[in-house]
Formats: structure tokens, C-alpha cells, sequence
């Protein structure tokens, strides 16, 4: 498909981090990834993606974890971008700058998050009015976990992660604390990890657990605290074993629920209130368990346009 292209200067999307709530890993499939059950929350940390029409692709990340992002054609971001512009048939290159506030492999969907932004950066640049659908199929090809920072919200994710279901939740918003490792968790190597640890086991089949279900349902941050669950929590804390004595802490300061987010090593816990995370947060600092802690609440929406940013004409396909 080739498109009359409308003079755009710039467009700027918002995608936020995930925690998973569930995460149940079941066996492993022939293409080499889990079948997985999760249910994912979009929590309030947020990265920031600003396309410019650039002669050449290029991608430049600020913030204080920039330079443990690449910058050369693995960055997904810039994938994204590319993968947009295929889809398009367009010969068009972008700058795509990263304002990066998640933390950097830290199980909390970082990169998947600037991926989900750059797809729908590049829809408004090129005015190409693909619809959600479309953009997650581009999201699926890029990483199991784009889709649903396209999305946002709370989602169940089955298939590898990809195939996004709603949940029926009670509406309310959670107050979570995060504690940040000092050194990233390989993704592939959790996996790995976890797979090396059932070793000889059989494994069942990844199904969704009635307790995290209910729990959802009621909108009760205890209830939900308690069904909060995570198969990749052993296979983090074998490769970082100071990340159980983390849940441990968080759990006696008093959190409803903790658990490692994704495949870690960041450190999730849930609280009863915005007070109830302020003061978690500083136990986990004023101890020493954690050196750096951040607050955020969820749900949130899924990549979204910053509003004025936007300086291009309306779309032109619907
Ligand atoms: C840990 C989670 O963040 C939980 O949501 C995801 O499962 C990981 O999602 P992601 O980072 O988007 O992962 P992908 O880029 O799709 O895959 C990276 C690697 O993770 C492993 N992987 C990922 C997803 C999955 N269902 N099974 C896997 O075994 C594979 O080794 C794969 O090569
Ligand atoms: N735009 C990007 N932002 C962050 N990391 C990226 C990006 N592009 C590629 N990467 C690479 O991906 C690796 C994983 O980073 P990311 O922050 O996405 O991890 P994660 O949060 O653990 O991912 P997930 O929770 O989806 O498994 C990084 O170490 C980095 O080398």
C-alpha cells in the first residue's frame, strides 16, 4: 500500500509499565516460548515516545537508566517504527526519541512499553488510521508483551502472552511500591531458569486461578494481595538470591501482597492506600533493603497520545 503523505512534524505517546498479577508458565510450546496464563495490570510509570520524519532511522534514549538501552537497530522502539513503515509500504524514515522512566529489564515491560508507543507514534505521524487490531498484530510480532501496553488497563494474556481477554474487575485503583533492582534479569534467561528448575516434572497446562479471579472481581486489595502469583519468582530469585529476602522485608513491613513483577528482579507489593505506600516505601528505603523504591497506582490506560503534541492533520483513513 502506498499513501499520499500530509506534512507532520511530531507525535508523542505515553505507554505505561506492567505488573503481572498472575503468572502461571506452562510447558513449553514448539516454537520454543511458554504457553502462558497471566493477568497484567498497567501501572503508573511511564515512557515516553516522540517520532520526527528523519533522512535516516536513529533512536536516542534520556533518562537515568538511558545507557542501558541500545540505540542501534535492536532497539525495539525503532523495530516498531520500521515494522510500521513496511506495514505502510512507505519509504520513510523517523528519529524516535525515548523519555525513559521504566525501569530497564526489570520485569515491568519497558521496552515492550516504548514499542507500544512508537506503533501508534508512527499511526498519527503517517496518518494511517490503523485501527487497534492492526496495531496489535504489529504489536504481537514485536514481543508478547506489546500488545498489552497498547491496551492498558487490566487484561488476562494467553498464548505466549499476546492474546489479550478482558477480566471482569471491580473498578478502584491499587497503590503499588516498586523496588528496583541494582542489576537487570535477562528475560530469556528466567525462562531458562525456570525451565532448568522443573526439570523432569510434568507440567500442567497454564489456566487462570479462581482465587486471583475472585479477587478481581470483589475490587478487595487484601483478597488480591493474597492471590497474587508469580511461576518466574523461583527462577528470579535462584539467578538473584537477595530478591526473596526483598519480598520478605516488604511483606513484614507490612504490603497486603508482594511478588517479583514478570521475570523480575523488580520487586512488586501492594498496599491498602496511598499513605500505606508512602510508608512501605520508606521502610524499604530507611532499611536498606531496597536503594531505590518508586510509587505508582493502576490501573492505567494503554499508550495513548500526548495531547497537543499531536501537530499533523487528522487521519486520513478511519
Ligand atoms: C515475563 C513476561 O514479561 C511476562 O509478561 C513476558 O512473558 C516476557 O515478554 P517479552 O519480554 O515481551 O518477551 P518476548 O520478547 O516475546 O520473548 C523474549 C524471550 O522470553 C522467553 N519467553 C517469552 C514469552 C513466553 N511466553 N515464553 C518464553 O519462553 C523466550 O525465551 C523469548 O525468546
Ligand atoms: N526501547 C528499549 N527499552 C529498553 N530496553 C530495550 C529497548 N530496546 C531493546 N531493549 C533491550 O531489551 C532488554 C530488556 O529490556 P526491558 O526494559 O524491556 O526488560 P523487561 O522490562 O524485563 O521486559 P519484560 O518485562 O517485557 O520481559 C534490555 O536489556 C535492552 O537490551
Amino acid at each position: 500500500m502506498s499513501l499520499a503523505l500530509p506534512p507532520t512534524s511530531a507525535v508523542t505517546v505515553r505507554a505505561p509499565a506492567k505488573v503481572n498479577l498472575e503468572l502461571r508458565v506452562g510447558p513449553v510450546r514448539d516454537d520454543g516460548f511458554h504457553a502462558l496464563s497471566t493477568v497484567y495490570m498497567a501501572v503508573g510509570l511511564h515512557d515516553e515516545v516522540t517520532v520526527t520524519p528523519a533522512d535516516e532511522w536513529s533512536v536516542e534514549v534520556t533518562g537515568a537508566q538511558a545507557d542501558l538501552v541500545p540505540t542501534d537497530a535492536s532497539n525495539l522502539a525503532l523495530r516498531a517504527a520500521r515494522s510500521v513503515a513496511d506495514e505502510l509500504g512507505l519509504d520513510e524514515a523517523v528519529q524516535v526519541r525515548i523519555r525513559k522512566d521504566i525501569p530497564v529489564a526489570g520485569g515491568m515491560a519497558g521496552g515492550s512499553a516504548d514499542a507500544a508507543a512508537t506503533l501508534l507514534a508512527c499511526d498519527g505521524l503517517w496518518s494511517a488510521g490503523l485501527g487497534r487490531d492492526e496495531l496489535g498484530e504489529l504489536a504481537a510480532r514485536l514481543g508478547s508483551d506489546v500488545p498489552f501496553c497498547l491496551a492498558g488497563g487490566i487484561a488476562m494474556g494467553s498464548g505466549r502472552g499476546e492474546q489479550l481477554a478482558p477480566v471482569l474487575a471491580a473498578s478502584g485503583r491499587y497503590h503499588w511500591v516498586f523496588a528496583l533492582a541494582d542489576a537487570g534479569l535477562s528475560t530469556p534467561a528466567v525462562y531458562a531458569e525456570c525451565d532448568r528448575l522443573r526439570e523432569g516434572q510434568d507440567v500442567p497446562d497454564a489456566v487462570p486461578s479462581p482465587a486471583m479471579m475472585a479477587a478481581l472481581r470483589s475490587g478487595d486489595a487484601e483478597a488480591l494481595g493474597a492471590a497474587l502469583n508469580n511461576d518466574l519468582q523461583p527462577a528470579a530469585f535462584s539467578l538473584q538470591p537477595g530478591l526473596s529476602d526483598v519480598v520478605e522485608a516488604g511483606l513484614e513491613f507490612g504490603a497486603l501482597g508482594g511478588l517479583v513483577s514478570g521475570s523480575g528482579p523488580t520487586v512488586a507489593f501492594l498496599t491498602g492506600s496511598a499513605e500505606g505506600a508512602l510508608d512501605l516505601a520508606v521502610s524499604l528505603t530507611a532499611s536498606g533493603v531496597a536503594g531505590d523504591v518508586r510509587r505508582a497506582t493502576g490501573p492505567v490506560a494503554g499508550a495513548h497520545v500526548v495531547p497537543g503534541e499531536h501537530v499533523g492533520p487528522a487521519p486520513a483513513r478511519a
